[in-house]
This record gives C-alpha cells, sequence and structure tokens, in this order.
C-alpha cells in the first residue's frame, strides 16, 4: 500500500537523548478515521513519539509520513494537517473561549464561521463569551479541541485527553472524540485509562521501553491475553475471594487443595481486562 494511503505510517522510528534510547525503532500504520490508542507506562516513549509525528522533533533514524507529509521534510504541509493537543493547557484565560478561538483563526487565516463550527462540534454554543478562566477543567480542554480543528485537521494527536477530569467531564470528551471520528479526521490518542482506549479505539499500541510490544485490536489482544492467561475467581466459605491461574503449577496445586478441604462456595471465570494484559506485558500498571 502507498505511505499516502495511511493516515500515519512510522517505518523504524528512532530517538535517543544523549546517548538516552527514548524510542527504539519503532513500525506502525494508522488507517484514516480510525482511533488509535498508544499506551505505556511513564517514560515509556509517548510524548517522544508524538513529537516526532507532529514534526517538532527530529528522529535520529527512521521516517515518519502523517497525512501524506514526511514528518522531516514537509513540516510547512504537516502543520496544515494536524492538529495537536497536549496536556499542558495553554489559553488565555482573560479571553473569552470564542475570542481565544478567533485569535487563533485569524493566525491560521481561517474563516470566522469556522469558529461556530467547531464551537458546536465540542458542544460550547452558549458559553462562549465567557472568560475562559471561569470554564471547568473539561470546558478548557473542549475549548483546546476546538482549537486545534480550527483549520480542519485530518489527523489530530490527543496527549491524554481525560486526564484529571472528573467522570462526566471525561464521558464528554469522549462523545466528541466519537463524533470527530464519524466526521472521517484520524485520532491519535494516548491515554492512562484503558476502560477508556478499550471504549474508543480501533487499535491499540503498547509501548515500554523504547519499543512496542503489542498492537492489536483491543478485542483481539483481550482474547490472546485469555489464551494464555487461563484464571478463575474463587469464593470461599469465608467470604475470601481469590483469583487463580490455570496456567500456574502452584496456583493448581492449591485449587485442587481447596476443593478437597471444601473451602469452596462458588468458581467463576475471570474476565480479562486490559489493565491485565499491561500489567502482564510491561510488570507494571498504568495508573501511577
Ligand atoms: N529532552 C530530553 N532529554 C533527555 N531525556 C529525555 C528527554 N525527553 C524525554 N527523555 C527520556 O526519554 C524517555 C521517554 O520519555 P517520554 O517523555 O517520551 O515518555 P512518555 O511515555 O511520554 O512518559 P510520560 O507518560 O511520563 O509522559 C524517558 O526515559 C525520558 O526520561
Amino acid at each position: 500500500m502507498l505511505q499516502s494511503e495511511k493516515a500515519i505510517l512510522a517505518k523504524g522510528l528512532y530517538r535517543a537523548y544523549n546517548g538516552t534510547i527514548a524510542v527504539d525503532g519503532i513500525s506502525f500504520a494508522v488507517e484514516p478515521g480510525r482511533i488509535f490508542g498508544f499506551l505505556g507506562p511513564n517514560g515509556a516513549g509517548k510524548t517522544t513519539t508524538i513529537r516526532m509525528l507532529t514534526g517538532q522533533l527530529a528522529p535520529t533514524s527512521g521516517t515518519a509520513y502523517v497525512a501524506g507529509c514526511n514528518v522531516l521534510t514537509q513540516r510547512t504541509a504537516l502543520k496544515q494537517r494536524i492538529g495537536v493537543v497536549f496536556e499542558i493547557q495553554n489559553l488565555y484565560e482573560r479571553m473569552s473561549g470564542y475570542e481565544n478561538l478567533a485569535f487563533f483563526a485569524r493566525l491560521y487565516r481561517v474563516e470566522k464561521k469556522r469558529i461556530c463550527e467547531v464551537l458546536e462540534q465540542i458542544q460550547l454554543v452558549g458559553r462562549e463569551h465567557e472568560a475562559v478562566r471561569r470554564y471547568s477543567n473539561g470546558m478548557k480542554q473542549r475549548l483546546l479541541i476546538a482549537r486545534a480543528l480550527l483549520h480542519r485537521p485530518q489527523v489530530l494527536f490527543l496527549d491524554e485527553p481525560t486526564r484529571g477530569l472528573d467522570p462526566v467531564m471525561a464521558q464528554q470528551i469522549r462523545a466528541v472524540i466519537v463524533d470527530l471520528k464519524q466526521q472521517g479526521v484520524t485520532i491519535f490518542l494516548t491515554t492512562h485509562y484503558m476502560e477508556e482506549a478499550d471504549q474508543l479505539c480501533d487499535h491499540l499500541a503498547i509501548i515500554d521501553r523504547g519499543k512496542i510490544i503489542a498492537h492489536d485490536t483491543p478485542k483481539l489482544l483481550k482474547r490472546q491475553a485469555l489464551l494464555n492467561l487461563r484464571c478463575i475467581k474463587l469464593t470461599l466459605h469465608d467470604e475470601q475471594q481469590i483469583t487463580l491461574c490455570l496456567d500456574d503449577r502452584k496456583d493448581n496445586k492449591r485449587l485442587c487443595e481447596l476443593i478437597e478441604a471444601d473451602h469452596v462456595l462458588s468458581i467463576h471465570s475471570q474476565e480479562t481486562t486490559l489493565e491485565d494484559i499491561f500489567i502482564r506485558l510491561t510488570g507494571r500498571s498504568l495508573v501511577q
């Protein structure tokens, strides 16, 4: 397939900082209009990857194409085709939401009516003339997404878009993300929340120590893990609950002993979550 047919194509992307390897030769592709989740523990290389894919940091070696542009040699065209929302919020707090957008619309030479379109997309209509400092964190995050959408990017990079938000606000952001996907925008999303990744992403890559260690749909990742991780949950007569892995010899022995001693009240199969898979693969939890 041609590189321009992919929304994102990374080939052997590698970046070191003074000898420290941050991203260790990763390759992956994202189809247009999909939500791609990029997961990893702290220091795994997520931000470095985003910075390379958005043309802010040159790879030490390897190449990447985003929205058909080479991230190293076509940075001007790249900027016009992508939107980026980083975790750090940089809004003009004294200005209204509308004024913030109008400022950037002038900068990008985007027509004014586009401001109303993005306000509607991120559901801020009615609150757009209030000062940003009175906005909730969720509203500020939505405004940042609106700002990144002004120039109609094909690919949107969202770095931890729901971090620190309460469940209602987080759900509003997720609804916006799903809506954008339906409009054909490709989303590259980093998140610490496994349920969010499971709910939103068409594909997931798990990065650890600079390398992609798993890459698939959430469903297939869970199915593979289930094959490798046959676990059951026991409830004992004293109401204690324990999880045992059928592939572990010690656990098998314990299971027989508990049954023989008639300690077991009930046995249930244990559903594997993406969090289980992540811990198994990286030895660490995503939630710090
Ligand atoms: N400017 C820099 N100079 C030196 N080392 C760096 C620099 N930026 C990142 N690193 C190192 O590169 C590795 C990957 O960092 P990166 O910020 O990409 O990880 P991350 O997955 O985004 O982490 P987090 O979830 O904590 O933001 C880490 O070991 C980090 O210490």
